[in-house]
């Protein structure tokens, strides 16, 4: 059965890889669903004579742009910029958009990917896409910033809005960002419409948007958890990154009793032996440049220059930064120092390898599909709000991102079956990817050929 799967893996991805020459990280996210639903595809007629795998890599579209800027000195900036709409299937294109130097077409292909997948997990709507541009937003002026965002949003603006292309924030994208990319629509589009999530709450936005993925990352660990008959209180949890995802995650971990001791960032980690205090959670997060890297002693924290945080010891590990952040070596730490649990806050941030060496070290992984959804879910939950003209309270947004986020933790559990472990707990990875691959090849055979 091994070798069979092993054949058709290998045959779909002879197929797959020349049409994606050079995009490592789109064909490394393809595998790892390819790897666990072919079997599935191969077993439904109605699946394989529809070609639903293979339909559902290739984008629906790329647009690709040239954005145009003056910095702060008066010279003329040359950036490129890519929306990929991957899949409306399930209803409008939905996903972030990241500024970064390291931002490809592949990156934003792999990212689109994964969101296909993690959209019809939530439950709601929500078509797949994701998009960004190669522009580094450290260290630039806000007026730098704003010019930035309106040159991207002339080239964007014509291919989104709320029926058509909902984008979000995501790496170097904050409510800040969407909030000047979202009146930049307007203009253009001269109606109001909620073409954006993530806005700030003075332009419409949702409570809670900014805290959801966070939040959710920890409520579908305490999920994990409980269905181990564990809870996540005095639990010791190591973070990494120090950006959007991390502060809330690390709020909410904290809340619910876990002592959180690490965050991270591209300089190094910040680590907490006994726990991070809310003082010094708050310093950490907030601090800048040089200063950073020098806490004041009485706040119980180390800042440990060029380290990752994986080798720390922890009981659950929160990679909450970006891509293959962990690797083999990482991977290894972790296993020895007897971590059991992972749950992906970053979308893919294992290699391949360091995920192989989890899963035969026997460590309970959530991927990023399932355990970072809750962020695209209250962007749904956005969407039903703006589509409304409403404001619900963030009771009622967190009491439904709670829910949202056990539906997924009971749609994977419901795959157990055929989706366990060695040691016959669920396999959240497969989990996610067969019960993603069912509803969006479902889609597919349902909307004919087209
Ligand atoms: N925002 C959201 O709602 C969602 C985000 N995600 C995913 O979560 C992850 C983090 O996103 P978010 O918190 O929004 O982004 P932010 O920009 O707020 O923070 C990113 C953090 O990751 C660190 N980081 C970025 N690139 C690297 C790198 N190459 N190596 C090491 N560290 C790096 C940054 O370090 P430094 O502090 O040094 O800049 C920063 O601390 C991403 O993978 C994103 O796709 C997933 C679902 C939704
Ligand atoms: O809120 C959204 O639309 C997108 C969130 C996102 O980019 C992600 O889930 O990776």
């Amino acid at each position: 059965m091994k070798d069979r799967t092993a054949t058709l893996l290998g045959n779909f991805m002879d197929q797959i890889t020349p049409r994606h020459t050079g995009e490592g990280e789109f064909l490394q996210a393809v595998e790892e669903v390819a790897r666990d639903v072919l079997p599935i595809e191969k077993a439904s007629s109605a699946f394989t004579d529809a070609r639903a795998l293979e339909r559902l890599c290739e984008a629906d579209r790329i647009i690709s742009f040239r954005i145009t800027w003056r910095d702060d000195s008066g010279a003329v900036q040359i950036n490129r910029g890519w929306r990929v709409q991957h899949s409306n299937l399930l209803g409008p294109y939905k996903g972030g958009l990241r500024w970064a130097p390291g931002v490809t077409r592949s990156v934003l292909k792999f990212l689109a990917f994964e969101q296909a997948f993690k959209n019809a997990l939530t439950g709601l709507p929500l078509g797949a896409a994701k998009g960004g541009a190669d522009f580094d937003p450290h260290g630039r002026s806000v007026p730098e910033i704003e010019r930035f965002a309106q040159a991207f949003m002339a080239e964007l603006a014509p291919h989104i809005g709320p029926d058509r292309d909902v984008p979000a924030g995501d790496i170097g994208v904050g409510a800040r960002e969407v909030g000047l990319l979202s009146r930049a629509w307007v203009q253009h589009a001269q109606r109001w419409g909620g073409a954006l999530t993530g806005k700030p709450l003075a332009l419409g936005g949702s409570d809670i948007r900014a805290e959801a993925t966070g939040y959710g990352v920890i409520f579908f660990t305490a999920a994990m958890l409980a269905e181990q008959g564990a809870e996540l209180q005095d639990k010791r949890v190591a973070l990494s990154g120090r950006g959007n995802v991390s502060a809330h995650a690390a709020r909410k971990a904290r809340a619910m009793g876990a002592r959180v001791i690490s965050l991270s960032g591209r300089a190094g980690t910040w680590y907490a032996p006994d726990g991070f205090s809310a003082e010094a959670l708050d310093w950490t997060l907030a601090a800048k440049g040089e200063a950073a890297m020098a806490p004041p002693k009485d706040l119980g924290v180390e800042f440990r220059e060029g380290a990752k945080p994986w080798g720390l010891s922890p009981d659950i590990a929160l990679p909450c930064a970006t891509q293959n952040e962990l690797d083999l070596e990482d991977a290894k730490a972790l296993a020895d120092s007897g971590c059991r649990v992972l749950s992906e806050g970053a979308n893919m941030p294992l290699t391949s390898d360091a995920e192989a060496h989890l899963t035969r070290a026997g460590v309970i992984q959530a991927p990023g599909k399932a355990a970072n959804a809750g962020g695209v879910a209250v962007s749904g939950l956005e969407m039903q709000q703006n589509a409304s003209f409403a404001r619900w309270t963030p009771a009622r947004v967190e009491t439904q991102l709670r829910e949202i986020m056990c539906a997924i933790h009971a749609r994977l559990k419901a795959e157990r079956a055929s989706c366990c472990t060695a040691g016959g707990g669920i396999d959240y990875r497969r989990a996610a990817n067969v019960a993603g691959y069912r509803k969006l090849a479902r889609a597919v055979v349902d909307g004919g050929v087209m």
